[in-house]
C-alpha cells in the first residue's frame, strides 16, 4: 500500500498493491501493520457496503458527531464514483477545505477519511458499489449530515444530481450549526 496525503491533511489516498495474473487480481484492503507503519491511526470495527443503482445519485454528506466521530476507509469495488470530503474540524488548518477524488473498480485505490470530515459521493456509473471500513460503530443519534448543495460548502458535483435520500435532501444549513466553518471568502 502507498499512502499519499490529500492536500497536506491527514486524509490519505491509498494505492493498493494489486497482484495481477492470468486469473485476474488480488489485493490486500486492510493491514494493521501497513497502516501503523504509515502513521495512520485507524482500527476498523465495522464494515459496510452500499449499492447505488442510478448514475448521478448522491449519498451524503455524512458524518457522525462526537464523541463517536467516525474515521473510515472507502473504496469503489464496482463502477465509479466521485468522492468528496470536507474538513469540519474546529481549529484544523484545513478547516472548510473540500477534497475531490475519483474512485473506480479498476484503479486499486482507497481513501482514508479521518474523523471530523464529512463524506459523500456521486455515482458516475450505474450500480456503483462502495465498500467501507468504519473506525466507529453506528450511532443513529449522532448521525449527522449536510446537503449536497449546502451554501457554505458550494460543492461542485461533476454531473447533474439525479437522486438522493429524503434525509439527505433536508439537512439544515451548516452555517447555523458550525459557526466556526465560516469561509474566509464568505
Ligand atoms: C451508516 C449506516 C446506516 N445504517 C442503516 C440506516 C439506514 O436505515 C440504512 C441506510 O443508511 P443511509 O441512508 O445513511 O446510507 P448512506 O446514505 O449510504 O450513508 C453512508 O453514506 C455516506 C457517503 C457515508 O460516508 C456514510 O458511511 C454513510 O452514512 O442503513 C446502518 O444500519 N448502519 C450504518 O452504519
Amino acid at each position: 500500500m502507498n499512502f499519499t496525503s490529500l492536500g497536506g491533511t491527514d486524509a490519505k489516498l491509498i494505492d493498493l498493491k494489486v497482484h495481477a495474473d492470468s486469473r485476474g487480481s488480488f489485493a490486500r484492503v486492510w493491514c494493521t501493520k501497513l497502516f501503523d507503519d504509515a502513521g495512520v491511526p485507524f482500527t476498523p470495527i465495522q464494515g459496510n457496503t452500499s449499492l447505488t443503482k442510478t448514475r448521478g445519485a448522491v449519498r451524503g454528506m455524512h458524518f457522525q458527531r462526537a464523541p463517536h466521530a467516525d474515521a473510515k476507509v472507502v473504496r469503489c469495488s464496482h463502477g465509479r464514483i466521485h468522492d468528496v470530503i470536507v474538513d469540519l474540524r474546529e481549529g484544523s488548518k484545513t478547516l472548510g477545505e473540500i477534497f475531490h477524488v475519483e474512485l473506480g473498480e479498476d484503479e486499486g485505490k482507497m481513501l482514508f477519511i479521518p474523523a471530523g470530515f464529512a463524506h459523500g459521493f456521486q455515482a458516475l456509473t450505474e450500480d456503483a458499489i462502495v465498500e467501507y471500513l468504519m473506525g466507529e460503530a453506528y450511532y443513529p443519534e449522532l448521525y449527522d449530515g449536510a446537503r449536497y448543495d449546502d451554501p457554505l460548502l458550494s460543492i461542485e458535483w461533476p454531473e447533474p444530481v439525479t437522486e438522493m435520500s429524503d434525509k439527505d435532501r433536508i439537512w439544515p444549513d451548516l452555517e447555523a450549526r458550525m459557526p466556526w466553518l465560516q469561509r474566509s471568502d464568505a
